[in-house]
């Protein structure tokens, strides 16, 4: 087994969900199809509610910055004609959001409506989220050393916390000091990390990224935090350049943090 050191300086563990504390299949295969198999339904129900028009402005203005993308699709803007107005924008609003799934986009409008419609599915008991089996006992020995533990990932912090609120092991939020999503920045951008350290009140170099995506890694790493790339079954795979660069790891007790050493 291969153990990372984890250097004396770090004090915060931020960690990436989808690829890194939870399978990909878990959110490709359940989470995704959910989406898109209810987001007619679910648009047609809550329609009316503040929260559903919302979601729908948000992905008005992020489809109009999209206009010059293959294959983008419009969200008209409401006009006077009623109910038939709604059905057809309730279309344009499926189509785009089945748009942007099939290229896996990480827009906060996408993830913000996929927060809402999962909130339905986790607190019925419909959906638990997987994590990988190291993860809980890992992230409980951090906390006991001292460690903060904070996730940011593209998904939503209301989805986040649907997630750590429901997983199979039961509600483990309690183990998370704080989320962040792309509402502070996208993931491949390195100043998202500065805000980051920033709002926790560290140092970006007391920080240690997990996460599979190297394109992350390097934005974290080029901002001075340090980084792991997590290698799990099912990931995308690594160029034999990126697996020499970075320090890799397959689970996280390969961590060995700086008091028991
Ligand atoms: C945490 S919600 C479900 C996963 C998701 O929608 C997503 O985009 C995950 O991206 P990540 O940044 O965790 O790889
Ligand atoms: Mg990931």
């Amino acid at each position: 087994m291969v153990v990372l050191s984890v250097p004396a300086e770090v004090t915060v563990i931020l960690l990436d969900i989808e690829g890194t504390t939870t399978p990909i299949a878990f959110v490709k295969d359940i989470l995704f199809p959910y989406i898109k198999e209810n987001v007619k339904e679910y648009l047609q129900t809550h329609w009316e509610e503040e929260e559903c028009q919302q979601d729908v402005s948000l992905l008005r203005k992020q489809a109009e910055e999209d206009c010059h993308l293959d294959g983008a699709v419009p969200i008209p803007a409401a006009s006077e004609n009623g109910a038939d107005d709604s059905q057809l924008m309730i279309q344009a609003v499926v189509d785009n959001v089945c748009w942007q799934m099939s290229l896996d986009r990480k827009t906060t409008a996408l993830k913000q409506l996929q927060g809402h419609m999962w909130r339905a599915a986790f607190t019925a008991g419909h959906v638990k989220a997987e994590f990988f089996e190291d993860v809980i006992p890992a992230v409980r020995k951090w906390r006991e050393a001292g460690m903060k533990v904070y996730i940011y990932s593209s998904g939503s912090v209301e989805a986040q916390k649907l997630l750590f609120g429901h997983s199979t092991e039961g509600d483990i939020l309690e183990l998370v000091d704080g989320h962040f999503d792309t509402k502070i920045g996208h993931k491949v951008e390195s100043e998202s990390y500065r805000k980051i350290a920033d709002s926790i009140g560290c140092s970006t170099n007391n920080i240690l990224f997990l996460t599979d995506v190297t394109l992350e890694a390097s934005a974290a790493e080029d901002a001075d935090v340090h980084v792991a790339v997590v290698v799990r079954p099912g990931n995308a795979g690594l160029t034999d350049d990126e697996k020499t660069y970075y320090s890799l790891i397959t689970s996280f007790s390969d961590l060995n943090l700086p008091s028991s050493t």
